[in-house]
């Protein structure tokens, strides 16, 4: 079986609303493996953007916990879970924010310059990462040059530039025709077979839970296992 990359115990979160308390969930257990893709559905304002943040260790539990890698985000400093984040996690949304005066290589080796790696390296795996996402022919391009359907493959490309373990994905097709989608559901599907990635999906692209390998509605404070 593939390992554990990201694991919620009993994990809980209640916003502190003035004297309202607005339960979002509780106690979710919830595992991800290594090269599995997990859609998350849920109607507007079930959590879903909540349960993200706390996944990615961007907001803090009531109670539970959540790890990433073997390591709980509630024992780290900000400045260590920066550091975590950016090593084993990639981010993708739907609205792809690719910093719009660099080049799709420039965005793509902006985390690994973030995290210390040479500029030469980050270049050649920029442009490596670029040529796997199919837009090797478009590495001086601007986003503003790009279809969204390209921008959002530079999103992706930028998301795996430190070889993370986990891919979040917020909508990542929300934006795009049936034919582009496609093309991202291929990409992705290629990626967890060969570079082992986990990927968490929230959507609301029904078509999407086809290829999923397990699909929950988050509802009623708790995420139900859907047919897939
Ligand atoms: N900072 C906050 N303080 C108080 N309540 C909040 C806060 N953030 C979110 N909520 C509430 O928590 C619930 C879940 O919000 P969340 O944004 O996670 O839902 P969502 O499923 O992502 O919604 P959508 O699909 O509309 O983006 C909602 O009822 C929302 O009003």
């Amino acid at each position: 079986m593939n390992k554990p990359v990201l694991v919620s115990e009993n994990l809980s979160k209640t916003y502190q609303d003035g004297k309202n308390n607005v339960v979002v969930f509780e106690d979710i257990n919830f595992v991800l493996n290594a090269a599995e893709a997990v859609a998350i559905v849920g109607s507007s304002g079930s959590g879903k953007t909540t349960m993200l943040n706390l996944l990615a260790g961007l907001d803090r539990a009531s109670l539970g916990s959540v790890a990433i890698d073997g390591q709980d985000w509630q024992s780290l400093t900000d400045a260590k879970r920066s550091k975590l984040r950016n090593r084993t996690l990639g981010f993708v949304y739907q609205f792809h924010h690719l910093l719009p005066e660099f080049s799709a290589l420039e965005n793509v080796m902006m985390p690994m310059l973030i995290a210390g790696v040479e500029n030469k390296h980050a270049r050649t795996k920029a442009n490596t990462l670029l040529k796997d996402v199919g837009l090797g022919e478009r590495i001086n391009h601007r986003p503003s040059q790009l279809s969204g359907g390209e921008r959002q493959r530079v999103a992706i490309a930028r998301a795996l530039a430190n070889d993370p373990v986990c891919v979040l994905m917020d909508e990542p097709t929300g934006n795009l025709d049936e034919g582009t989608s496609k093309e991202i559901q291929q990409l992705i599907i290629a990626l967890k077979k060969e570079k082992n990635m986990a990927f968490l999906i929230v959507t609301h692209d029904e078509k999407m839970l086809s290829w999923m390998d397990r699909a929950y509605r988050l509802s009623d404070k708790t995420l139900v296992p859907m047919a897939v």
